[in-house]
């Protein structure tokens, strides 16, 4: 396992931590290969790189690295600010003494502490949505934190991805240094409820035992488990009035909450130190509450006389990587039918919003950003692009701009900036593949060419993005373009909208396939529109344009975006 402390983004420059982040692209620097004595390092990266050459475009893992690297200004992806700082709450009043980062560990928890392992059944798959109202499930946490991510959610991010994104974004974002829980994707998200078995404060501890036993955690795992999410947050009078009394509501605590430590903002060891030595919040109200039945903490934590905790206790350090081995296996418990990406890190270098229109010229318009990672790159390297023809033949290269609005956004992961770039093709040669290459002051030319196949880029069918227009109703009209030559029998597009679905706050995707019908030409192309019903969240409904051509050949324009 890799430090799970994530580098430091102002020390980029170090060679070994640069590597550990590289992505998908073999480069380090030059000197590195020829150190005989760093040669187990160099195995253990190349384990690493196998792990993350995933081609472009890889969706599920760029909307997911996009939601974890930006953060900042230009192309914020939005889910950090909402986490901080991380005594932020976003759903109501900041006196109701709610912390939406705390709620995001607690509906993963949640979600995930119902699996079946031995069925292959439950796990993080969203079904929480649907057991909000049970007892055991009790508090505001898991609405609130539904609700939060709802906006997030697309065809190719599913819920389950967003609550195990925010255990990621949660640490992550909480601790200082950082703390990296490694993320995967790919999880689906169930269309029913799970069955019952989250532990309460009343549960006994056989009972317990056994809930997480099911889930595969045993009675090391539990207690490691339950004291790194109890690091984080509180027991509201409002939810769990048998826990915490009635006093612990003041004006600017209106939900009556009280801590598991001193430090309920920050994910440290803090809540294992104030419990072993009896200061502080001395474990928190499910350890020190007068009513004994609800004293869940106190009986889990003395089930093995604290041994597990006071082996926690050796250092910060084991504290940190228990709890970081132990989160990552809880957002990996999935139905057995379910397969995850590989461990999604982040890009060094990623085209971004790549997309061809085509002008009232009929001239095919390329354009789209490169975003850049400081633990590579500097502000100052230049970008170019070079594309092939659909034919195969290369174009000269050209240079992209970096405007100073899209550079330096902070991320954890290091700095981003971004280069623009547009440029006219011939549509009669058409273009099939892109090249990226940068270069730094004294250094030559690094080529990038999505391992070897180059960018693919789809022009014989083209979703035209910008200029989809959306009524007050919400109906959307979609055009396209199609090249005249390609002699198509069919064109049409499938829009993916997350909708309202019953019994949750987790949107389903809707996904709706309508033909389009030709409405002119422009230059080599063909236009074509079509009306497709209502959306709601019309920032993640998507579409994917498919043409079918006269020898069985399809052409797609897959996961548009319909809003920009
Ligand atoms: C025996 C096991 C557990 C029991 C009985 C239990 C019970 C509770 C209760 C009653 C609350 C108060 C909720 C509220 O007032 O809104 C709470 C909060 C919390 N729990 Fe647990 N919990 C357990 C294990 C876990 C685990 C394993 C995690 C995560 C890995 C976790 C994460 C949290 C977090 C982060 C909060 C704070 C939520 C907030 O501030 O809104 N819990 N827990």
């Amino acid at each position: 396992m890799t430090d799970p402390i994530y580098p430091d983004p102002g020390t980029g420059s170090d060679s070994t931590i640069l590597c550990i982040w590289t992505t998908g692209f073999a480069i380090a620097p030059p000197y590195l290969y020829n150190m005989m004595f760093l040669a187990p390092l160099l195995i253990f990266l190349s384990g690493l790189y196998s792990q993350v050459t995933a081609t472009w475009p890889n969706y599920v893992v760029d909307e997911l690295e996009h939601l974890l690297v930006d953060t900042d200004r230009f192309n914020d992806a939005g889910f950090q600010k909402a986490i901080t700082p991380c005594q932020n709450y976003v759903n109501g009043s900041q006196l109701l003494g709610r912390e939406t980062a705390a709620q995001g560990v607690r509906v993963a928890f949640h979600d995930f502490v119902t699996a079946n392992v031995q069925a292959g059944t439950g796990g993080i798959d969203a079904s929480i949505g649907f057991e909000t109202l049970r007892p055991e499930n009790s508090g505001a946490a898991m609405n609130d934190s539904l609700a939060f991510f709802a906006p997030f959610v697309n065809a190719e991010v599913s819920m389950a991805d967003m609550i195990a994104l925010s255990i990621v974004m949660v640490v992550g974002t909480c601790s200082s240094p950082s703390i990296a829980v490694p993320l995967r994707g790919g999880r689906v998200d169930a269309t029913e409820a799970g069955p019952f078995g989250v532990p309460e404060p009343e549960t006994d501890i056989d009972t317990t035992l056994n809930q997480f036993s099911l889930a595969g955690f045993n009675q090391e795992d539990a207690i490691g488990l339950t004291v790194c999410g109890h690091t984080l947050g509180s027991v509201h009078h409002a939810g769990f009035p048998q826990v915490v009394p009635e006093s612990a509501v003041t004006l600017n605590n209106t939900g009556g909450g009280v801590h598991f430590d001193a430090t309920p903002a920050v994910f440290d060891v803090d809540v294992l130190r104030e419990y072993l030595e009896g200061n502080g919040q001395r474990g928190g109200p499910l350890v020190t509450t007068d009513n004994i039945t609800v004293r869940s903490d106190l009986r889990l934590y003395l089930s093995d006389n604290n041994a597990t905790l006071r082996g926690l206790a050796e250092s910060d350090s084991k504290f940190i990587s228990t709890c970081v081995s132990l989160l990552e296996r809880m957002i990996d418990t999935i139905p057995s039918s379910v397969h995850l990406t590989d461990d999604i890190v982040p890009q060094e270098l990623k085209p971004i919003n790549i997309s061809l229109a085509v002008d009232a010229d009929g001239h095919v318009q390329f354009n789209g950003y490169i975003r850049l990672l400081s633990t590579a790159f500097n502000p100052t390297d230049k970008v170019q692009i070079s594309w092939r023809s659909r034919g195969g033949a290369s174009s000269p290269a050209f240079e992209t701009s970096a405007s100073a609005a899209s550079m330096g956004n902070s991320s954890m992961f290091g700095t981003t900036f971004y280069h623009f770039f547009n440029t006219t093709i011939d549509p009669t040669n058409g273009i099939s593949t892109f090249d990226v290459s940068v270069l730094g002051p004294s250094s030559s030319a690094q080529t990038f060419s999505n391992g070897g196949v180059g960018y693919p880029i789809e022009d014989l069918a083209i979703f035209l993005s910008h200029e989809t227009t959306i009524a007050a109703d919400g109906t959307l009209s979609v055009h396209a373009a199609v090249l005249t030559s390609a002699d198509v029998l069919n064109v049409t597009a499938v829009v993916s909208a997350p909708s309202p679905q019953i019994g949750t706050l987790s949107p389903t995707i809707a996904k709706s396939e309508v033909i389009l019908e030709a409405v002119g030409t422009r230059g080599l192309y063909t236009l074509y529109g079509a009306q497709v019903p209502a959306v709601t969240n019309v920032q993640q409904t998507t579409a994917e344009l498919i043409a079918y051509g006269p020898e069985g050949d399809v052409y797609r324009d897959t996961f548009r975006r319909i809003s920009h």
